[in-house]
């Protein structure tokens, strides 16, 4: 559905690096999730599917179409919900999403209007400008408005952005369903556990290359064999008193939690050596890694970080 080859992408102004040479092949009906910092190079990306950003080197597939020769192709079957909620402010929802309809010369689109604007909740506000509408329910209008000619390929760029908790469920609904209906979908978003919900295959770009792109379970499984031990103590913890943990990379959280990470298989020696020093903690939770730390742990690697242990 979308083969990016060799794409890089120097701005002129700053002779800023944003992407070098990205490859990313996506076949049909993939939840992808699209991962990375601030100024990581996503929206860069994004922008140059879309037509909006000219890319220094590489190529684009989309479909069957390559985006230098067939831009108009493309846009029938791609959608993209940006970041920014720039629209025209002066029509009721009904009216701009009949408008978004005859540009693609879609007629008598009633039904699907009003089935989009349900599945987002949106349906009492069809009367309404987009002036009236607050920021949350603005962005679920720009997914209908993205979808009103049912692309194949969709993009997010963090569409939850700014959404209460109880409308990204309706969100996260909606794009299901998408999914299962067989809608290619990328994703990127700030919360991960949204990636960790929806997406079954996981992009990190760090520094404007990918440095990890793997199925979820895969990456899940990878990093599951280690699980992050927390000994909680009434006192604040003396350094000096969990030297002997320093193979198990020890963290101090708020002066009385103590984090380690550990091989699945070592959790019982560790047990051993905590008893054996008699340290005297008062409680213990063993957790296995969420995508979260996963996602923290390869860009800190990317970065070649190492400050999380203290000894
Ligand atoms: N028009 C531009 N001119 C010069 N540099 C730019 C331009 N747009 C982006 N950049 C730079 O390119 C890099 C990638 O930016 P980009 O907006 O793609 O990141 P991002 O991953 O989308 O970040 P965010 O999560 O903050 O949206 C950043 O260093 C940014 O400062």
């Amino acid at each position: 559905m979308l083969k990016i080859n060799n794409v890089s992408k120097t701005y002129k102004r700053g002779n800023k690096k944003a992407l070098k040479d990205i490859h990313l092949n996506i076949q049909k009906g993939e939840f992808t999730a699209l991962l990375g910092q601030n100024g990581a190079g996503k929206t860069t990306l994004i922008n140059i599917l879309g037509g909006n950003v000219h890319k220094s080197t590489g190529t684009v597939i989309i479909g069957d179409y390559d985006l230098d020769k067939n831009p108009l192709e493309i846009k029938k079957i791609l959608s993209i919900v940006p970041q920014e909620i720039g629209s025209d402010y002066s029509f009721t929802l009904e009216d701009m999403l009949q408008k978004q309809s005859g540009y693609f010369g879609i007629k008598n689109n009633e039904e699907y209007i009003d089935e989009l604007l349900t599945a987002l909740s949106l349906q009492d506000k069809r009367k309404v400008t987009m002036r009236e509408l607050s920021g949350g329910m603005k962005r679920r209008f720009l997914i209908a408005k993205a979808l009103i000619h049912k692309p194949q390929l969709l993009i997010l760029d963090e569409p939850t952005a700014g959404v209460d908790i109880e409308l990204r469920q309706v969100m996260y609904k909606f794009l299901n369903k998408l999914h299962e209906e067989g809608t290619t979908i990328i994703l990127t978003t700030h919360y991960i556990e949204e990636a960790e919900k929806l997406c079954k295959r996981i992009v990190v770009i760090d520094q404007g290359e990918i440095i990890a792109d793997q199925p979820k379970e895969e990456l899940m499984k990878v990093f599951s064999q280690h699980v992050t031990v927390d000994f909680e103590f009434d006192y604040d913890i003396p350094h000096q008193e969990i030297e002997f943990l320093k193979e198990f990379s020890p963290r101090i959280q708020g002066d009385r939690r103590l984090c380690l990470k550990v091989e699945k298989n070592g959790l019982s020696r560790l047990m051993k050596m905590v008893s054996d020093q008699g340290l005297n903690f008062i409680d213990v939770t063993v957790n296995k890694p969420k995508l979260e730390d996963i996602y923290l742990n390869l860009i800190r690697h990317d970065r070649g970080d190492n400050h999380e242990n203290i000894l």
